[in-house]
């Protein structure tokens, strides 16, 4: 299946994290955003994070292997599970697949935070500008309904390394 996924690192090698995604992944990845600097939101006494969206399909993974897929690299990354919303090496978050909902506490879909986040919203949308968050809507319309200062906290950096 076809899966969106959010990634974020702000403890340690920030990119060398974030590629361990995308070269894990490999074949499967169909499409990668730019790498975005972005100040942290939930908690924020912490360091700022690297954050990219990276879209995948293979139809040999439901939204549940996605989830393990992503869980198994943050595993790698060495990622301790301390404080909500505090720092991590390596997060990734699995923001739809397809068109599935579940309301399963493993696995909320899409996920929750998203029409929230500018650090998910603006990378997203550079790879996929028409993309729809099931439920919510256009996400260039979810966007727009963020105040300026959200939107001007998510700076590109550069293109994504491969
Ligand atoms: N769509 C999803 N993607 C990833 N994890 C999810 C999703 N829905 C529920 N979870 C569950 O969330 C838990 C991980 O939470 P984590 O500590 O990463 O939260 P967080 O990243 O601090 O906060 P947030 O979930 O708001 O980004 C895991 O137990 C996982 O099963
Ligand atoms: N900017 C930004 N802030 C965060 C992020 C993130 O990926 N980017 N992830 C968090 C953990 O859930 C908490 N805060």
């Amino acid at each position: 299946m076809r899966a969106v996924l959010s990634l974020g690192s702000n403890l340690g090698d920030r990119l060398a994290y974030l590629k361990s995604v995308v070269d894990s992944l490999g074949s499967a990845v169909v499409a990668v955003s730019s790498v975005y600097e972005t100040a942290p939101w939930g908690v924020e006494d912490q360091p700022d994070f690297l954050n990219a969206v990276c879209i995948v399909d293979d139809p040999a993974r439901d939204e549940w292997a996605w989830l393990r897929a992503g869980q198994e690299l943050e595993r790698r990354a060495g990622r301790v599970r301390e404080l909500r919303w505090g720092p991590r090496t390596l997060d990734v978050d699995v923001v739809t697949v397809d068109g599935v909902r579940s309301d399963d506490p493993e696995l909320l879909l899409p996920h929750p935070g998203t029409p929230e986040r500018a650090s998910v919203l603006i990378p997203w949308l550079e790879i996929d500008p028409d993309a729809v968050l099931p439920g919510h809507g256009p996400i260039a319309e979810l966007l727009r309904a963020r105040p300026d200062s959200d939107r001007a906290s998510v700076n590109r950096l550069y293109p994504f390394p491969r």
